[in-house]
Formats: structure tokens, sequence, C-alpha cells
């Protein structure tokens, strides 16, 4: 019997949570049809919408952009002037919606938060050994600390692959339960690296054991590993969650990222969400779009759409 205490609702709830309790759960999951799965995504992903909606989707889709930074040449100047972007998309526009979240690495946090105090933009911070999550938990609960201590306002952490992968699914629950405690008041966002999950079972399994221990985001991708976001991947969580809410009432959120880079694609994330999960989740709220470079795109098509041409992306800032 393992001692955790998890604050969120879970189907197991009235079950003490245990190792075998949990790997039954998790193992009695409905299987992903892969061939259904994919050929639903392409068919969902063919849609095409009103330029009418067309207009106000960029719009939602900029709110949405969790704007990017996770380089290790990432400098204080660089989140500096990511951060103006994120509040002013577009300098010579005041009309473009500002985007919902700058992420960067913890040691960069500080400056994230005094570039965006009072402007509604969040910040958020990669943590827990963040690619690989290969640290001891003690390392991984400290460097959330520190990100929350400077002022993260979300934690985008990693799950231990190689724990999920060998069926110690108890070490996976127990790392989100005490990274979420030490989260405070911030968001937890868990990220799968569903690209090393190796099969759409695993990426249905590790959702609902992200969001049994207390996740309030689960995020496909830390854009380290291809493939990242795919649309049926994408398409597999958004099913989780809308299943998780019907059975325990509670709504997590989604963050698909890595390779969005196209308003196309960002459009087809849209369609894919107010289809699988529905319209709840359309709003920065509960649907983000982890990217580095989806913003310049997204500028340049609603210019477009604005103006009746476009302008050529050295008009725009770097992303
Ligand atoms: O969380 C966001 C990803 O790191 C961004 O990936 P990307 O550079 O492919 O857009």
């Amino acid at each position: 019997m393992v001692n955790v205490s998890t604050t969120t609702t879970s189907p197991l709830a009235d079950a003490e949570i245990t190792d075998t309790s949990l790997r039954a759960f998790l193992h009695g999951l409905p299987g992903v049809d892969q061939v259904g799965a994919e050929q639903r995504a392409a068919t969902l992903a063919s849609r095409s919408i009103k330029t009418s909606a067309k207009a106000q989707a960029i719009d939602l889709a900029i709110s949405m952009v969790d704007l990017t930074t996770l380089e290790g040449a990432d400098t204080p100047g660089k989140v500096r002037a990511m951060c103006a972007k994120a509040v002013r998309p577009d300098p010579a526009d005041p009309s473009v919606p500002k985007v919902a979240a700058v992420c960067v690495y913890p040691d960069l946090v500080a400056q994230a938060v005094r570039a965006l105090k009072g402007t509604g933009v969040r910040v958020a911070s990669v943590a827990t050994a963040f690619p690989s999550g290969r640290s001891s938990l003690d390392v991984k609960v400290q460097d959330t600390k520190l990100a929350v201590e400077a002022g993260a306002d979300e934690i985008d952490m990693v799950i231990d692959r190689g724990a999920f992968l060998s069926g110690r699914y108890m070490r996976v629950f127990e790392e989100i339960a005490r990274i979420k405690a030490a989260c405070g008041d911030a968001h937890l966002k868990v990220i799968l690296e569903t690209g090393e999950l190796v099969t759409y079972d695993n990426v249905r399994r590790a959702s609902w054991l992200a969001m049994m221990a207390g996740a309030d985001f689960i995020k496909t991708s830390t854009g380290k590993i291809s493939p990242a976001a795919t649309l049926p991947v994408t398409m597999i969580m958004l099913e989780a969650v809308r299943d998780f809410r019907a059975a325990t009432g509670e709504m997590v959120g989604v963050k698909p990222a890595g390779g969005i880079r196209t308003t196309k694609d960002a459009i087809k994330h849209l369609v894919l969400v107010n289809e699988v999960a529905g319209d709840d989740w359309l709003t920065p709220e509960w649907y983000r779009l982890g990217a580095s470079s989806l913003l310049n795109d997204l500028l340049m098509q609603r210019q477009k759409m604005t103006t009746g041409r476009y302008a050529g992306p050295d008009h725009f800032t770097l992303d």
C-alpha cells in the first residue's frame, strides 16, 4: 500500500490507490483502435471552416499560445523581447489579442515575471529536470519550488517515462502528486512526452494517470522529441479529458506542444477540440498551444485577412 494523498477527484477515489488497483484501472481502459483513431483525426483535420469563422479562430488561437523559448542559449534579453511580443504581438495593431502565457526555463522566470507584471499574460516554467526528467524526486521538487518562488503561475513538468514504460505506474503517480503539492497555487501541466510512449494505449493510460494524480493540464510533448503534438495523439488526450469529466465532474485542460507552426495546424487543433471534447474547452483557460514559432504565422494570416495582403515575415519581430 502506498501512502499518497491527492486532492483531485479520481475514479478510484473511494478505494485507496495501490499499485494493483492503479494498474488494473489503467489496463482496464478501452484499447485504442489505431487505424480508427488515425482516420478520425485525419477526417476532422480535413474539415474547412468559413472565412468569417477563420478570423475568429485566428484570434482564439493567438489567445491560446504559450509562447515558448526553451533553448540552452536563452538570455534575459531574449525573454524580455518575447514578453513584449506576448503582450502586444503586433505593435502596429492593438486589436491583436495577447497570448496566454510565456514558457521559459526556471532560471528565467523572475525575468519574465518582471516583464509581464500587471499584463494578464501568465508565466509558465518547465521543471522537474526538463526535458528528460532524469533526476531524483527531491531535485525535481526543488526545481519546481524554485520556479514557483520566482513567481511562475504554471509549472510544466515531465513524467518519468522510464518508470511508466517499465510499468511502475505508482511511482509516476506519486511523483506527479508530490510536484502538484510543491506547486501550491500554481497550475500544473503534466507533459507525457507522447513521442516516447510507443502506443496510443499508453497515451490514454498516461493521460488518465496524470489526471488522477492531480494534473490541471495534460500536455503532449517537450518539443525536444519527434513526433510531438500529432493530431491522433491530441485527439486521444481530448477524449481522455472529456471522459474524465464525465466520470468525475472535474475539468482538465489540454496543451499540445511541439511542431505546431502554421495557422492551418492551429485551426485543425481548434476543430479537433470542438468535435472531440466540446466547446467548453475552446478557451485559453482549458486549451493551450505550446509553440515557439506559430505566433508569426498567425499574425501574417490575420493581417492577410484584415488588409488583403501578406506582410513579409520580417514585418514581425522574431518568435
Ligand atoms: O512547449 C513547447 C515546445 O517546446 C515548442 O515546440 P516548437 O519549438 O516545436 O514549437
